[in-house]
C-alpha cells in the first residue's frame, strides 16, 4: 500500500496501490520468454534446405513467430506494473466543498436514427443529476445529426429535469438515467407516491418523443412555441445548415429552478454549422466547437466527455475525478482522468467479447503504472487547459475557481447570437484547432491521438476503475458491427503509429518507454493480421500435403512450443477469470480474437496503406445502437449474428472451411491408414488445425445448419466453399 499520507491536515485525496503478485508474474513471464527464444532458435536452425519441401512455409512461420514473440514482449508493458487508484471524496468535501470548480459536460450525438433521441436524453438527464452543485455544472449536447427531433427531445428533457433532478437527490437514486433506473430492481425499493408521479411523467414524455420520432415531426402546437424550432427551415439538412445554438436552461436565470426551488444545471443544445464544402472532422470537430462555445457560456475548468449512449451510472464520478485533479501533491500533473468503458447489455458469456474486459480490468491498469491510460473518447474528465494544448510545467499550478471567470450580463438570446460564430465552419480556418489545439483532426481515433499528444506535452493521466461502474454504454449486438468498429479503431491506431505523433518516435523521451510500448500494442493491432492469417492458413495447407513444419513430439524442440502455448493460454484463462469473466466467455474471446485479426485488422491494414498512398480517406462510421427485436433475441441467446453478406464474413467462412477440409481429409487418411508422413511429426499441425476448427464451430453451424434469420447468407456459403476448395486443390496439386 502506498504510504503517501503525511499526517492529518495533509491527507491525500487519492491513493495509489500496486497490483499484487508482480514478482511471481515477472518470473513467469521470463520463463515464457525463454520458451519464445527457444522457438526462434529452432526456427532459425532448422530451415529446410533449398529444394526441400516446406522451405517457403518455414520462412513464413519464422516471420510470424518472430512477430508474435515480439508482440508478446510489447504486451508485457500492460501487465508488468499494474496500478490501482482509490479516492477519498469525504476529504474533498471537507476541504473544498465551497470551492469546487465548474464543470462542463459534453454529450455527443450524430444520427437520430441509430442513436435514438430517447437514449440521448437519458444520458443527458443522468449527467444533469450528478451529485454536484448544479450552479457549477453545464451540460452541452452536440448534435451532428442536426435533428429537430433530438432538439425536441432535449427540450422535453429540460422540463422533465425539474422533476427528475430533485427526485434523484431526495431518494439518492442510482443510476440516474431514468430509463436504466425504472428498469432496475432498485426502483422497487422506493414505495413512494413521488416515484409513481415521476415515473408517470417520464412515460408521458417518452410517449410524446417516440410518437414524434415515429411521425417524423413534432405533434401538436405546445412546443412549437419554443423559439428554438424557428432555426430549422426547409432548406436545412443534416450536412448543410447554419449553427443552431439554444440555451435551454440558463443557470444564471433566477427562474431556472426545479420543482423544489433548487437551481438546475445549465443545458445547451448545439448543432454546429455544416456545409458540404467544409470537412467537419466528425467527433473531433464537434468537440472542438463545444470547447469554444462552452468557454463563453460557462467556461468550466474541467470537461467531462461522454458518448450519447454512455449514461452516468454513478452519481459520484465528478467528485471522484476531482479527487485526482485537486490533490495537493500530484494533482497538478494530471491532465485527464479516464474511466473504463463498461456496457449495460453484455450477456453472460459475451459472444462478441464487447465488454473489452481485459482492456479495462488489466491493460489500462498496466498503462496507469507508466504514466496513464489512453484517452478513449468517453467517460473522460479533462482539464480544459490541456485540451486546448497547454504544456505541462511544474511551476504552473491551476488555481481552481468556483466562479465563472467570464460572467456576462447579456441575456441568453444575446449570448447565443454572439457565441454562435464560434461553431461556424469558417472559424477554424488558419487556426491551430485540430492541430495544436483541441482534439486532433484527420484520424479515425481522434481520442487516442489527442490523449497521446497531451501526454507528450509532459502531462500524466489517471485510470480510475471504481467498483460501481462510472458509465454504462451500449455494446454492439451483432458481429458485423463489432468487426466494423474494430476496423475503425485498429486503422486509426495504426495511422497514429505512422503519423507525426507516433508513440514510437515522437514519444521517444517524452513519455516513458513502458507507455510507448503500451501504445504500440494498440497501434500494432492491424499489422497483427498478417501473421495471424498466415498462421491460421498455411500450416493447415501443409498438413494437407503431409509436410511437417513443427518439431516431432519426441524431439526436445517440441517442449518450448508446448510450454509457451500451454503457459500462455493457461495464464490468459486465469487472467480472464480473475477479471470477472466465465470460461465460455474466455473461449468466445479467443474466437473474436481470431475473427478480428483475420478481418477487421486485415481490412484496416489494407485501408491504412491505401490511405497513405492517397487512395482512401479517413472516415468515421457511427456505430448503430439500435437492434431489431429478433436480432436482439438471438443476442440474448448468445447466438452469433451473420445475416448480411458482409465482405468480412467471406474471409471468416473461407478460413473456417479451409481448416475443416484439411482436418477431415487428414483424419480420413489417418483412419484409413494411407499415412500422412508419420503422425509424430504432424501432431502439432494437426492440433493447430483441430483447434481452429473447434473455435470456428459457430461458423459451420451458421453456414450449414441454422435456419433462423441470423444464419450465413447462402451466397457467402457458396463463395466460401468454392474458395476453400480451390485453395486446397491448388496447394495440393499445383504447387
Ligand atoms: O461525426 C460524428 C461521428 C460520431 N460522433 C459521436 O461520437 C461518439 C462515438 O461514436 P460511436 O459510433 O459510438 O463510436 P464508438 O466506436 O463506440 O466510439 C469509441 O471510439 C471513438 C473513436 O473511434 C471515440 O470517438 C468514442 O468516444 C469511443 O467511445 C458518438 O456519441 C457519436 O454520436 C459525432 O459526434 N460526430
Ligand atoms: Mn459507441
Amino acid at each position: 500500500m502506498g504510504n503517501n499520507e503525511h499526517g492529518i491536515g495533509n491527507l491525500r485525496l487519492f491513493e495509489t496501490r500496486r497490483g499484487k503478485g508482480r514478482i511471481i508474474y515477472r518470473l513467469f513471464a521470463a520463463s515464457v520468454f525463454v520458451g519464445i527464444l527457444l522457438i526462434w532458435v529452432y526456427r532459425a536452425s532448422h530451415i529446410p534446405r533449398y529444394g526441400e519441401e516446406g522451405r517457403l512455409g518455414w520462412f513464413g512461420l519464422l516471420g510470424a513467430e518472430l512477430w508474435f514473440g515480439l508482440y508478446w514482449v510489447l504486451t508485457q508493458s500492460l501487465r508488468w506494473n499494474r496500478t490501482y487508484r482509490f479516492t477519498f471524496k469525504d476529504r474533498l468535501s471537507q476541504r473544498y466543498e465551497n470551492d469546487l470548480p465548474r464543470i462542463d459536460i459534453f454529450v455527443c450525438t450524430a444520427d437520430p436514427d441509430i442513436e435514438p433521441p430517447m437514449m440521448v436524453i437519458n444520458t443527458v438527464l443522468s449527467v444533469m443529476a450528478y451529485d454536484y452543485p448544479p450552479e457549477k455544472m453545464a451540460v452541452y449536447l452536440s448534435d451532428d445529426g442536426g435533428s429537430y427531433l433530438t432538439f425536441y427531445a432535449l427540450l422535453e428533457a429540460s422540463i422533465f429535469s425539474q422533476h427528475w433532478v430533485p427526485f434523484c437527490k431526495k431518494f439518492n437514486v442510482e443510476p440516474r438515467s431514468p430509463a436504466a433506473y425504472f428498469s432496475s430492481d432498485s426502483c422497487n425499493t422506493i414505495k413512494d407516491k413521488e416515484l409513481a408521479t415521476v415515473k408517470k411523467l417520464y412515460e408521458e414524455m417518452e410517449n410524446r418523443i417516440t410518437t414524434a420520432v415515429k411521425l417524423g415531426g413534432i405533434p401538436g402546437d405546445v412546443d412549437l412555441n419554443h423559439k428554438g424550432f424557428s432555426q430549422w427551415n426547409s432548406s436545412s439538412s443534416r450536412r448543410d445548415h447554419d449553427t443552431i445554438l439554444q440555451i435551454l436552461i440558463d443557470g444564471r436565470d433566477p427562474n431556472a429552478k426545479d420543482i423544489e426551488g433548487c437551481a438546475l444545471p445549465t443545458l445547451v443544445y448545439l448543432a454546429r454549422e455544416k456545409r458540404p464544402q467544409y470537412p467537419h472532422n466528425f467527433k473531433a470537430g464537434a468537440m472542438n466547437a463545444l470547447i469554444r462555445v462552452s468557454s463563453e457560456i460557462s467556461n468550466g475548468q474541467v470537461i467531462l466527455n461522454v458518448d450519447c449512449d454512455m449514461y452516468s451510472n454513478n452519481s459520484c464520478s465528478v467528485r471522484d475525478a476531482l479527487c485526482f485533479f485537486m490533490d495537493e501533491e500530484k494533482g497538478h500533473e494530471i491532465a485527464y482522468v479516464q474511466f473504463p468503458q463498461n456496457y449495460e447489455n453484455i450477456t453472460k458469456n459475451d459472444v462478441y467479447s464487447s465488454s473489452l474486459r481485459l482492456i479495462s480490468e488489466v491493460e489500462f491498469h498496466g498503462l496507469d503504472g507508466y504514466g496513464g491510460p489512453l484517452y478513449i473518447g468517453t467517460g473522460c474528465f479533462h482539464r480544459r487547459d490541456t485540451l486546448c494544448g497547454m504544456e505541462f510545467s511544474k511551476e504552473n499550478r491551476t488555481r481552481w475557481r468556483s466562479e465563472n471567470d467570464k460572467p456576462t450580463k447579456e441575456s441568453a438570446d444575446e449570448l447565443e447570437t454572439r457565441v454562435k460564430d464560434l461553431a461556424s465552419c469558417a472559424y477554424e480556418r488558419n487556426t491551430q484547432w485540430g492541430k495544436e489545439m483541441g482534439l486532433r483532426y484527420g484520424c479515425p481515433v481522434e481520442d487516442v491521438i489527442t490523449g497521446l499528444s497531451i501526454q507528450c506535452l509532459g502531462w500524466k493521466s489517471v485510470y480510475y476503475n471504481p467498483t460501481r461502474n462510472g458509465f454504462l454504454g451500449v455494446a454492439s449486438t451483432s458481429l458485423d458491427i463489432t468487426l466494423l468498429q474494430h476496423k475503425r479503431w485498429s486503422e486509426g491506431d495504426l495511422l497514429i503509429l505512422l503519423s507525426r505523433y507516433s508513440p514510437a518516435w515522437y514519444g521517444l523521451g517524452k513519455i516513458s518507454p513502458g507507455l510507448q510500448m503500451g501504445y504500440c500494442t494498440y497501434c500494432l493491432w492491424a499489422p497483427n493480421s498478417l501473421a495471424t492469417v498466415f498462421y491460421s492458413m498455411v500450416p493447415s495447407l501443409y498438413l494437407l500435403r503431409g509436410i511437417s513444419l513443427f518439431p516431432q513430439v519426441s524431439s526436445p524442440w517440441f517442449l518450448p512450443f508446448a510450454y509457451v502455448l500451454i503457459a500462455k493460454y493457461a495464464y490468459s484463462l486465469a487472467e480472464f477469470l480473475w477479471s470477472g469473466g466465465t470460461i465460455l466467455g474466455w473461449w468466445n474471446d479467443q474466437r473474436i480474437w481470431l475473427f478480428k485479426r483475420t478481418t477487421s485488422y486485415l481490412f484496416a491494414f489494407v485501408d491504412a496503406m491505401l490511405g497513405l498512398l492517397g487512395y482512401s480517406e479517413t472516415s468515421f462510421i457511427v456505430t448503430n445502437k439500435v437492434t431489431d427485436p429478433d436480432v436482439s433475441q438471438r443476442y440474448e441467446q448468445e447466438m452469433m449474428e451473420f445475416r448480411t453478406s458482409f465482405p468480412m464474413f467471406t474471409i471468416l467462412a473461407t478460413l473456417a472451411m479451409l481448416n475443416l477440409i484439411s482436418l477431415v481429409w487428414v483424419t480420413k487418411r489417418v483412419v484409413t491408414g494411407s499415412g500422412v508422413g508419420g503422425f509424430d511429426s504432424m501432431a502439432l499441425q494437426y492440433i493447430l488445425c483441430g483447434v481452429l476448427v473447434l473455435i470456428n464451430l459457430p461458423l459451420y453451424s451458421a453456414l450449414f445448419f441454422r435456419n433462423d434469420k441470423g444464419k450465413m447468407p447462402s451466397s457467402i456459403t457458396a463463395k466460401s466453399v468454392f474458395l476453400a476448395v480451390s485453395i486446397c486443390t491448388c496447394s495440393m496439386y499445383l504447387y
